[in-house]
């Protein structure tokens, strides 16, 4: 589902596709670098600010392109250390970007470690039944300037609280894409962010530092091996046998284990990085100890992390987390073969974490509103 909005934001240009609007223009070879570093490095918020631009030029640019695509229409921050920002687009859908801050010893929450979660989709064609992205299908895929966009709002944000932001450029440690949508469904236009994103020219954040999740699409899994950038690869797994995987991952049908796996194991001896198995926990679902077991030999023979993530409820939905006993004792049969890993406890609980919530919330609200 492609949308195309009046004007291309700023935001979804590479150094080459502006330099050669501007060339059109018979602007000298250097124009679209000094725009660029407007945008990323001293990140200005209107036209005018780029005080090194000529009147016209100026004019023209604000008649071409829009600077901001995404506007931040609330920012919620959680009892304990996430953030949430809701972002609305041009047509007025509305995305969720996520701050996850790991508080450090020693250093305040400013210079914590951070996590940003972005969102590659409005909604979710997967279906997977326990996720509120999906709860009301894929409305449309965000362009590359939208995918950027997340991160820049990130950046004004915290350029606001720290005065290290600024000095940094990017002033998080990594990047997750886990927050709403399949982003190997919107291939193309994630690449072409990822690539501005990881440009010099752009935020200057390194592909090694960047995970991409997936519930399965096997064929792009093999495509994302093959780009040279190198970005990480996490697998939301949940199920450790078909039969389990498929109850609540649809696309299971049509990439079962027995072809996900090694298009997983291609990708990870291609990389030589290990890469993460996602496992949300879900009570009486996939919590038992013949999944654990399952999971554990697949985590040995893929030699990956395995990421435990306590299930968080999604209003409508039947699904419960398991006891914090059950959790653990899953966890002890993988750390018992020496498998890295992490059983995640839910932050943001209390800002609707799970990811969708806080939009489809927002939505509601609309509505009754109107
Ligand atoms: C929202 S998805 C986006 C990335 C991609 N579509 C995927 O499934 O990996 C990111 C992760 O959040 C998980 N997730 C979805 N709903 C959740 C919930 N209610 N509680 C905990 N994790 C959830 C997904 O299973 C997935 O591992
Ligand atoms: S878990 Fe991922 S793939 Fe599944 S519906 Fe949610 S966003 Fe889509």
């Amino acid at each position: 589902m492609k949308y195309t909005p009046i004007k291309p934001p700023l935001t979804g240009e590479t150094l080459e596709t502006l330099s050669d609007r501007l060339k059109e223009r018979g602007e000298p070879a250097f124009r679209a670098r000094q725009i660029l570093e407007w945008l990323y490095k001293k990140r200005v918020r209107s036209w005018d600010a780029m005080t090194n631009l000529s009147k016209p030029l100026r004019a023209w640019l604000a008649d071409t392109f829009e600077l901001m695509p995404a506007a931040l229409v609330l920012g919620r921050q959680s009892a304990d250390v996430t953030d949430k920002l809701l972002l609305e687009l041009g047509d007025k859908s509305l995305i969720e970007t996520v701050i996850i801050r790991a508080p450090q010893d020693g250093v305040g929450v400013d210079h914590s470690r951070k996590t940003i979660c972005v969102s590659t989709q409005v909604g979710c064609a997967m279906a997977c039944v326990f996720c509120a992205s999906g709860l009301a299908g894929l409305k449309r895929d965000l362009t590359a300037g939208e995918i950027v966009a997340q991160l820049l709002q990130v950046c004004y944000r915290e350029d606001a609280l720290t005065p290290r932001a600024h000095a940094e450029l990017a002033s998080f440690d990594n990047i997750v894409v886990m927050g709403m949508g399949e982003p190997l469904a919107n291939y193309d236009a994630l690449m072409r962010a990822l690539t501005i994103v990881n440009a010099d020219w752009g935020l200057g954040f390194g592909a090694r530092r960047i995970t991409v999740s997936t519930s399965g699409l096997v064929p792009k899994i093999l495509k994302l091996a093959d780009e040279p950038l190198g970005f990480r690869l996490a697998v939301s797994l949940h199920g450790a046998t078909d039969e389990v995987r498929e109850k609540i991952m649809p696309v299971n049908k049509a990439y079962p284990l027995a072809k996900l796996l090694p298009a997983v194991m291609a990708f990870s001896e291609k990389h030589g990085r290990m890469i993460t198995l996602e496992f949300i926990l879900i009570a009486d679902v996939n919590d038992s100890f013949d999944q654990a077991e399952k999971l554990r030999d697949i985590a040995l023979d893929l030699h990956a992390h395995v990421n435990l993530i306590p299930y968080n409820t999604v209003e409508g939905l039947p699904w419960k987390r398991p006891s914090n006993n059950r959790q653990e004792r899953f966890a002890d049969v993988l750390r018992n073969a020496r498998i890295s890993v992490t059983l995640r406890r839910e932050k943001g609980h209390d800002i609707d974490a799970a990811c969708g919530q806080l939009r489809l919330r927002t939505e509601k609200e609309r509505e009754q509103q109107l």
